[in-house]
């Protein structure tokens, strides 16, 4: 399923309409009887709505809603933002047919006090005030009506978009519809996984409008969310004659006598996801505490690595950032046609050796939170924050690796700029120790996928599954501990090869 931007999502509307033939008047019709068909299930007879009706086109499917509560005898006030004669194009031609339906409308410029009135009174508003073509702070009188629409205790279903929320995303401070449900139209917009828009959204519901699928295909929208079917479709089948040899043999450069623990999770991680034969480089001293768990795993000391005995390396999890360890960075980069995972400590050193990126034939996957992304591109965490699919994007292509943005909606971009959003996941996972596992999921995801894309995006689906498997049964997301993750990739790798189509 693509992600666009409100430009992307304008041309794709444009292309729709003027290349396809498929009216606008149309889509509006099947936007609003399908988030009609949506809500549903939602309603009662007794609710009290209230339909709020902008200027734009987002107001347009207001009226094709009203008219459905309508056929349905819905108590409904449908209530009007602009004058009558400043609704224009397919709005208009859907208040007519609300009208020629039998409808009727309030001005809130004409009623302002009875309507403050009345959604209080309301226990569902419909709010169809502003959708993607809204520009900054919403004016007067909108943005009044957003805070009565706030203060209500009404449910609040929102059309496309909470109202003032900007489609991009990004940042901005004005108030904007507070959304109980969200029916976006089509596909998700870039706000839906940005600060702080995201919060706005409530549920968020996705409505197919009817929109070809080579309108975005024309388009050229680059951005998609990694679905489930995705994960089904390319989980790898194991070998029935399959040895240890052809399911990786990983070397993990990891843990330091302060972070032990970061080196477990990772290796713990990577046995859980079904690498063949795992080594684990870490200081002598910390070999026992280690191999308590990872039992599974061998040894190697620093200073006796053979880097090209191994199919793949992970590095940088506990590894700590003195000078000593630096250097494995750049040995491990300087074997350029190895696979390479960096990670935490690992991609500290990388911004010494950048420029080492560009010269490997192997492909590279780093794996930064924001912080670390900050420290990389040397921009700040709220620039990074505000901006996670450019920058992400911009740092994969100009250094030709693949990006792991990690957060709430981890974002995987990849050498061609392509990018690859994530759903699932809680804050049960904001916890040190979660991020290594992490690591080692998809550095044994990447000896056994078909593709180094779907491995990354695999590991990051099934990361946060593994969280939301535990909150939902036996954890509350407080307690979730890193290990408890490593402890439960089993149960949920199995319910997915049980649902496997592949
Ligand atoms: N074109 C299509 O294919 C479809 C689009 N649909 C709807 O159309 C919406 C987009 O329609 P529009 O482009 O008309 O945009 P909107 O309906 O979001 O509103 C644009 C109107 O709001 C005004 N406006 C912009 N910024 C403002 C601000 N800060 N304060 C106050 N007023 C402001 C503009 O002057 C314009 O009149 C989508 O969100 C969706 O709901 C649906 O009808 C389905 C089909
Ligand atoms: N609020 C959240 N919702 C969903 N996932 C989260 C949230 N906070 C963190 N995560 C995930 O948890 C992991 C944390 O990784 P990281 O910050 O590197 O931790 P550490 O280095 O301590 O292991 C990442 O995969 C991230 O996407
Ligand atoms: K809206």
């Amino acid at each position: 399923m693509h992600i666009v931007s409100r430009e992307e999502m304008q041309a794709i509307d444009h292309y729709a309409i003027e290349t396809i033939g498929l009216q606008g008047a149309i889509l509006m019709e099947n936007a609003g009887r399908a988030i009609f068909q949506k809500l549903l299930p939602l309603l009662k007879k007794e609710d009290r709505i209230g339909v709020i009706i902008g200027k734009g086109n987002n107001g347009g499917d207001g009226f094709v809603i009203a008219r459905c509560l309508m056929e349905k005898s819905f108590q409904t006030d449908v209530w009007v933002v602009p004058a009558k004669k400043e609704l224009t194009g397919d709005a208009q031609s859907h208040m007519g047919i609300y009208f020629r339906a039998g409808g009727t409308v309030r001005f809130i410029q004409d009623e302002h006090n009875t309507f403050l009135k009345k959604v209080n009174e309301y226990t569902v508003v419909i709010d169809a005030l502003l959708g993607t073509g809204v520009h900054g702070e919403p004016r007067s009188p909108y943005l009044g009506v957003i805070q009565s629409v706030n203060q209500s205790q009404a449910m609040v279903a929102a059309v496309d978009l909470p109202s003032g929320v900007p489609a991009n995303g990004g940042q901005f401070t004005h108030e904007a519809v507070q959304a109980d449900h969200t029916y976006t139209l089509q596909c998700p917009k870039l706000a839906m996984y940005t600060k702080p828009a995201a919060a706005y959204f409530g549920t968020s519901h996705i409505v197919d409008i009817g929109i070809p699928n080579i309108a975005f295909r024309e388009q050229e929208v680059l951005r998609r969310l990694w679905t489930r079917e995705d994960v089904l479709t390319s989980l790898p089948k194991r070998e029935a004659f399959s040895h240890k040899g052809a399911h990786g043999k990983g070397l993990l450069i990891a843990g330091s006598t302060e972070m032990p623990g970061a080196a477990a999770l990772a290796a713990k991680g990577a046995l859980r996801s079904g690498i063949g034969l795992l080594t684990i480089s870490t200081p002598e001293e910390i070999w026992t505490a280690v191999s308590t768990h990872a039992v599974e795993a061998t040894y190697v000391s620093r200073d006796d690595i053979q880097f090209d005995h191994y199919d793949g390396i992970a590095l940088g999890p506990g590894l700590g950032r003195e000078k000593s360890t630096a250097h494995l960075v750049k040995k491990a980069l300087s074997h350029d046609d190895i696979p390479l995972l960096i990670d935490a400590d690992g991609l500290f050193h990388l911004k010494s050796y950048i420029k080492l990126l560009k010269k490997r034939q192997a492909p590279v996957v780093i794996t930064p939170h924001p912080g670390e992304m900050a420290r990389l591109t040397g921009l700040t965490i709220k620039e990074i924050e505000n901006n996670r699919f450019q920058t992400a994007k911009a740092f994969a292509v100009n250094h030709g690796i693949y990006v792991v943005l990690k957060g709430k909606y981890t974002v995987i971009s990849t050498p061609d700029g392509n990018q690859f959003v994530n759903d699932t996941g809680n804050a049960a996972l904001a916890k040190g120790g979660t991020g290594d596992v992490l690591t080692g999921m998809i550095f044994a995801f990447m000896f056994q996928h078909q593709s180094l894309l779907s491995a990354i995006c695999n590991a990051v689906h099934l990361h946060g599954m593994v969280a939301e498997h535990l909150t939902l049964h036996s954890h509350s997301k407080l307690d979730v501990l890193a290990s408890d993750v490593t402890q439960a990739i089993p149960v949920v790798l199995h319910n997915f090869y049980r649902d496997t189509v592949c």
